[in-house]
Formats: C-alpha cells, sequence, structure tokens
C-alpha cells in the first residue's frame, strides 16, 4: 500500500502519453524536474512524486495501491482489468477524469488481398494481438471462432511474416496499417487516456491534493477547446454578429472611440471560428476579427 505522505501518480516514462500527461500535470501548476534516467521525479511546490514507468504496468501499480493516480489508455486499462479478473486478483479503481488525448481504437486488421466477407471471414483465422483479454471477449461476444496470437511488438508484421492470419491492434491515423498492406475492418474497442485514482481512502491531505486538481484539470481542457474573439461590428447589425458568433450567448458589448456606427464585441466561444465563418463576419461588416488561445479558465 502507498503509505507515503506525497501524492503517487505513475505516468508512462516514454511513448505515446508521457508528453501530454506531463504538460497536463505541469498546465495545473504542479513543477516537474524529470530526469531521463530516473524511475521517480519529485514535484518542486507540491507534495507530489511521479512514478515513471512502462504503460503495461500502471493498471497493476494502481490496482495493487502502489501509487495513488495514475494516467493510462482506457485500451491497456480494461486489458488488465480482464487479465486480473482471470486470476481473480483485486481490480477496483476509479476512473477521475476521461482526457482530451490518447484517442485511438482497437481494431481488427486483414490483409489488403484477404476477401473480408464480414465477421463469419473471421472464423478459423489466427489473429495477432497484445490485447488478447479485449479480442478474447469479442470472439465470445460475437460467436467468433478464432485464435488470438500473443505478440508484444511489431503486431503489424505478423501477416507477412506467416504468424498470423489478420491483427488487432491500435489505429489512430492508420497510417502504419497502410504501411503494411493492410486493411481496417473491425473497430472493437474505443480509447482514450484517463486519469485513475486507487481504490480505497486517500488521507485527508492527499485527498484535499486530489480535490484541487481536477478543476484545474477541467480548466485546462476547457481552455484548449475555447477562443477568446474580438472584433469590431457595425451596431446596426449587432443581432445577426452574435447569430454567426458559436456559443457566444453573452458577449461583451464595448463602445469603440471615435466611432458612433462600431461596437467592439469580445466573447469567449466553445470552439475555435472557422474562415468561412470570418469571411462572413467580414461581409456583414466587422473588422479587427481576432481569435486567440486561451490558457486557463475557471467558471
Ligand atoms: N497512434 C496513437 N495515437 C494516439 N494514442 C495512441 C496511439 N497509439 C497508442 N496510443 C495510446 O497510447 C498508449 C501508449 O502507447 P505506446 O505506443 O507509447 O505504448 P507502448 O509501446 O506499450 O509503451 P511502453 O514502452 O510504455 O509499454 C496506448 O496504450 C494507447 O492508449
Ligand atoms: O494509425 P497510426 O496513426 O499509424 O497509429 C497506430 C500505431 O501507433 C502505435 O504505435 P507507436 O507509433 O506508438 O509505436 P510502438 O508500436 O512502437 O509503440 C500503435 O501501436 C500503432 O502501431
Ligand atoms: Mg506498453
Amino acid at each position: 500500500m502507498s503509505d507515503s505522505k506525497r501524492l503517487r501518480i505513475a505516468v508512462q516514462k516514454k511513448g505515446r502519453l508521457s508528453d501530454e500527461s506531463i504538460a497536463l500535470l505541469k498546465a495545473i501548476g504542479i513543477k516537474l524536474q524529470i530526469r531521463d534516467r530516473l524511475l521517480i521525479a519529485h514535484s518542486t511546490n507540491q507534495p507530489i512524486d511521479l512514478l515513471l514507468v512502462r504503460d503495461d504496468d500502471i493498471p497493476g501499480l494502481v490496482m495493487d495501491g502502489v501509487v495513488d493516480l495514475g494516467f493510462i489508455g482506457e485500451n491497456e486499462l480494461e486489458e488488465k482489468m480482464l487479465e486480473r479478473q482471470k486470476s481473480n486478483k483485486s481490480y477496483a479503481f476509479e476512473t477521475l477524469r476521461r482526457l482530451d488525448y490518447g484517442g485511438c481504437q482497437l481494431s481488427i486488421a486483414v490483409p489488403n488481398e484477404f476477401d473480408y466477407q464480414g465477421l463469419e471471414s473471421l472464423n478459423g483465422l489466427k489473429i495477432a494481438t497484445t490485447y488478447p483479454f479485449l479480442l478474447e471477449r469479442y470472439f465470445e461476444n460475437n460467436n467468433i471462432n478464432a485464435q488470438s496470437v500473443m505478440l508484444t511488438g511489431s503486431v503489424e508484421v505478423a501477416p507477412r511474416a506467416g504468424v498470423a492470419d489478420a491483427i488487432c491492434d491500435l489505429v489512430s491515423t492508420g497510417a502504419t496499417l497502410e504501411a503494411n498492406g493492410l486493411r481496417e475492418e473491425v473497430v472493437i474497442f474505443e480509447s482514450k487516456a484517463v486519469l485513475i485514482q486507487r481504490d480505497g481512502e486517500l488521507s485527508e491531505q492527499k485527498q484535499a491534493l486530489v480535490n484541487r486538481m481536477l478543476p484545474r484539470i477541467d480548466g485546462v481542457m476547457q481552455a484548449k477547446e475555447s477562443k477568446y474573439i474580438m472584433l469590431h461590428a457595425p451596431k446596426a447589425r449587432l443581432q445577426q454578429v452574435k447569430d454567426l458568433l458559436p456559443g457566444a450567448e453573452n458577449p461583451t458589448v464595448l463602445p469603440l472611440a471615435n466611432s458612433d456606427e462600431s461596437v467592439a464585441v469580445h466573447v469567449v466561444s466553445s470552439e475555435t471560428l472557422f474562415w468561412e465563418t470570418m469571411e462572413k463576419l467580414k461581409a456583414l461588416g466587422c473588422s479587427s476579427i481576432l481569435v486567440m488561445p486561451i490558457e486557463k479558465m475557471m467558471g
């Protein structure tokens, strides 16, 4: 059990989730000095320690109570849950937040020349994967009689190497599949990064720290999606201008020095302003249209 006074957070050391997880912690005000070869990093301004590990280890570290929090992909988390269920190990945890990065899907892909006619075409195949528990659950739920072949890496070369007939691997842009002459046919799991907490009560101090972190995480994610929009608009067309601005229920309208016809409009928008909308605003007589990123938000 984690009995240290400092909140322990597990983060992937090197990979797809590392940079964004660490950037998120920094964005919520946690100062970190990460040195390349060390497993642990101490925050210099909060009672927080980061454990930098392989992502495969993160669900187990949280479920065994070795760390308090962990950043992990839902694919890896669900796979480890299924694995621990089957071997009667505890698999309790709490999801604190679903995050806005690490988006990918676990899909079955076949070689381009394979004549795929639907799920029944998978019967009798050998399918290489790093996620055998998720794949076998999919087989069971869909009455597919196929065999999973566990590979920890280079899954996409398995069909060419004659090790398997098809694969089940993570897909984001599809570039890896394309480069290996494979075609995505079935999405079996959609995933994003999540922040999870171990089961059981945290000490009062640790819980208070987590309670402060979560609204800040929400603020960072919200800010990323939002824009601050400023423009000069003709007074006579103010309503039409407001109608064009996304999520602009309550814009600030300010007088402009030296102009009775125009006003300044400021608005925090829940989405960005597309070029097409900017062109329409211009056509209505708007000028000085600025779209700016927002760093932090608090409701
Ligand atoms: N192409 C992708 N785009 C977005 N997210 C991805 C992509 N590939 C993987 N992920 C997410 O990031 C997680 C980590 O992927 P990565 O490829 O870094 O893992 P890994 O090779 O298993 O690393 P490790 O050495 O830590 O075991 C995946 O489990 C998934 O949730
Ligand atoms: O659809 P794509 O955009 O091509 O992304 C998918 C690839 O990304 C991940 O691997 P990664 O590049 O992280 O390397 P790894 O397999 O060596 O971990 C994943 O395992 C796929 O191979
Ligand atoms: Mg891994």
